[in-house]
């Protein structure tokens, strides 16, 4: 898939398995290089031709569980190891939603969705991808918060690769540990703001194992080419320095130039093990290395860091479908950001890109946007070291502030965002201020999880006279106000991440410009319809994002190839139909290879001559 031709990497190779692309030797098969080879109907390094029976059952990418047909029981050597019954795979999700259901606490349905995920690949992500609006919330934010806090807990199987300080110098041999050879998308997380939760140190791992989950269920990214990383360079948690559960590596976090040359290795290694276009997501790192690595690696690498982009994209497809409700264009706006962190500047950045795209001069696009931050308003009195880095842009020439409810009555700002990690600084007070001075203020609350969520969605609308336009990074019940309901929206990179995703890697693009995080965000302002503004959203409903995913997927797929930044060719012309060509498939595929020698002929089929019954009563179509 993608731009390589044989999914198991092999080409022009002896694969692995010890199978050649042609079936003949090994000799011979490196000399056809573009042959197709079975691998590339499984798409994966399993060779189903060197699988025991019973690995048929173990390993979560093969198994179908009962789904397994009664030919397929018998050929693999599979029959009898289960009971008598099958199962469509319809019927298994049937009886996966029962099972999850049983649980109350979420962390508990987490737990049972990771089993299967373990045990079922396919069934997960079906599971997943058809059940969006009630899983997401499990695999992902919020629950996916509690997973890494408990991770010493919980901690069952590998998902993704630790690579730790002490690998230094060694970590492409680490990445060599990787079972497969045609990884295509790595989320990497060093654990140091995970959410708004803090360090985590190790227990991030949850983070880019949920992120990448979501690049199948919601984008038909292929789970064999997607890898979660952590870099583990310690932790600064004491709680967690001292937890015994705890199971990173028990030293505080390395720091400067040791670190930056590990997280240069890193990189290295990537390219080195999975080649110059492997899509890197930086995911929940400190502040500082968010924007450091951002502006380090984007010309190089294939990277963008969710948090700064992927935020700042969700949020202003916000603010371009709240300007439908408002009727204001971007330079009627005034903004005020509570926080002035990695998604704030990002979506700060990122607002100032859409106004001039709206003919707004860059000078007064930077003056309509004020900032916040743990030393209050953004000024240009401040030290300089105070207002490093992308900060410096949004200063503004007034008296310093430092309390929010008088910033708010002062500035007046007609969108207020909240980037903070500060739970509950919209105060009633605040809120009741944007509702004084804007027939409909626009509130974002972005920080997650829910518990660190600027104000609720309940006190957003009670405390504006429901008058408010709001979205929130975590999810938020419907909100009963009088006799309407209103139905947040949820800002999250979710909505994003997936499809610049499956653009990115299908064209095989070297570098992601800003360009193509505006794009997305246009391409999902458009995917609203009025019935969602009717509801409260600025978003579509949750259960749409596969296809807004592949809207930008498509939007993203025609930037890199406007731009000359992809790499596979030809460009194809009908890209939505290209893209389409290369999702997961969801459904089971037959287990039954193309041929077969004895003793592994299904002896069904000697049977199936007789015109009779096969093998006892059994038929698997039948009982199907
Ligand atoms: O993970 C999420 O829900 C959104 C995100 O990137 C963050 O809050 O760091
Ligand atoms: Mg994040």
């Amino acid at each position: 898939m993608f731009s390589r031709p044989s999914l198991c990497g092999t080409v022009g190779k002896l694969c692995r398995c010890g199978t050649s692309a042609t079936g003949k030797t090994a000799v011979a098969a490196a000399t056809v290089p573009t042959a197709r080879h079975y691998h590339e109907v499984v798409g994966d390094i399993i060779c189903p031709s060197q699988v025991r029976g019973i690995d048929h059952i173990r390993d979560p990418r093969l198994n179908k569980g009962l789904a397994f047909t009664l030919e397929e029981r018998q050929t693999l050597g599979i029959h009898g190891l289960q009971p008598a019954r099958f199962k469509t795979q319809e019927e298994q999700l049937q009886l996966c939603k029962i099972a999850v259901n049983r649980y109350t606490e979420p962390l508990n349905k987490y737990l049972y969705l990771s089993d299967l995920y373990d045990r079922n690949e396919r069934l997960f992500f079906r599971f997943l991808s058809e059940n969006i609006e009630d899983l997401m919330p499990i695999v992902y934010t919020p629950t996916v918060g509690l997973a890494c806090q408990r991770f010493g807990l919980i901690y069952r199987r590998p998902h993704g690769l630790f690579i730790t300080y002490n690998d230094r110098g060694h970590i492409f041999d680490v990445m060599k540990n990787w079972p497969e050879p045609n990884v295509r998308a790595i989320c990497v997380t060093d654990g140091e703001r995970i959410l708004g939760l803090g360090d985590l140190g190790a227990c991030g791992m949850g983070i880019p194992v949920g992120k990448l989950a979501l690049y199948t269920a919601l984008a038909g990214i292929k789970p064999h080419q997607c890898l979660p990383i952590v870099v583990d360079v310690g932790t600064n948690n004491i709680d967690l320095l001292e937890d015994p559960l705890y199971v990173g590596l028990r030293q505080k976090r390395v720091v400067g130039r040791e670190y930056d040359e590990f997280i240069d290795e890193f990189m290295e290694a990537v390219v080195q093990r999975y080649g110059q276009n492997t899509l890197i997501q930086f995911e929940d790192f400190g502040n500082h290395n968010a924007f450091r690595f951002l502006d380090k690696y984007r010309n190089t690498y294939c990277t963008f860091n969710d948090d700064i982009q992927g935020t700042a994209s969700v949020a202003v497809a916000g603010l371009y479908a709240s300007k439908r409700i408002t009727g204001k264009s971007f330079k009627d706006y005034t903004f005020l950001f509570a926080g002035a962190g990695e998604a704030a500047i990002g979506i700060a950045d990122l607002t100032v890109k859409a106004m001039v795209q709206d003919g707004v001069p860059i000078e007064e696009a930077y003056n309509r946007i004020y900032m916040v931050d743990i030393d209050g308003l953004l000024t240009k009195s401040r030290k300089v070291g105070n207002l490093d880095g992308h900060k410096i842009h949004y200063a503004k020439d007034i008296n310093p502030m430092s309390d929010l409810a008088e910033i708010v009555s002062t500035i007046k700002p007609s969108v207020l965002i909240g980037a903070s990690a500060a739970a509950g600084i919209f105060t009633p007070e605040i809120l009741r201020t944007m509702a004084d001075n804007n027939e409909r203020p626009v509130v974002f609350a972005l920080s997650n999880p829910t518990s660190k969520a600027e104000c609720t969605a309940e006190d957003a609308y009670k405390h504006t006279d429901a008058r408010v336009i709001f979205s929130s990074g975590s999810p938020f019940p419907p909100v009963q106000i009088g006799d309407k309901t209103f139905y947040p929206g949820q800002g999250n990179n979710a909505y994003i991440f997936p499809g610049v995703g499956l653009g990115v890697i299908c064209t095989g693009t070297h570098h992601i410009p800003d360009e193509m995080f505006l794009i997305a965000a246009q391409e999902l302002a458009n995917f609203v319809e009025p019935s969602d503004i009717e509801r409260g959203s600025l978003y579509p409903p949750l259960s749409s994002i596969r296809n807004v995913s592949m809207n930008i997927a498509v939007g993203v797929t025609k930037c890199a190839y406007d731009r000359g930044l992809a790499s596979t060719y030809p460009e194809p012309q009908d890209k939505r139909k290209w893209l389409e060509n290369q999702l997961y498939n969801f459904n089971y595929e037959s287990s039954m290879p193309a041929s077969w020698v004895w003793p592994r002929m299904p002896y069904i089929k000697t049977r199936d001559l007789v015109p009779t019954k096969l093998y006892g009563k059994q038929k698997s179509e039948e009982v199907m």
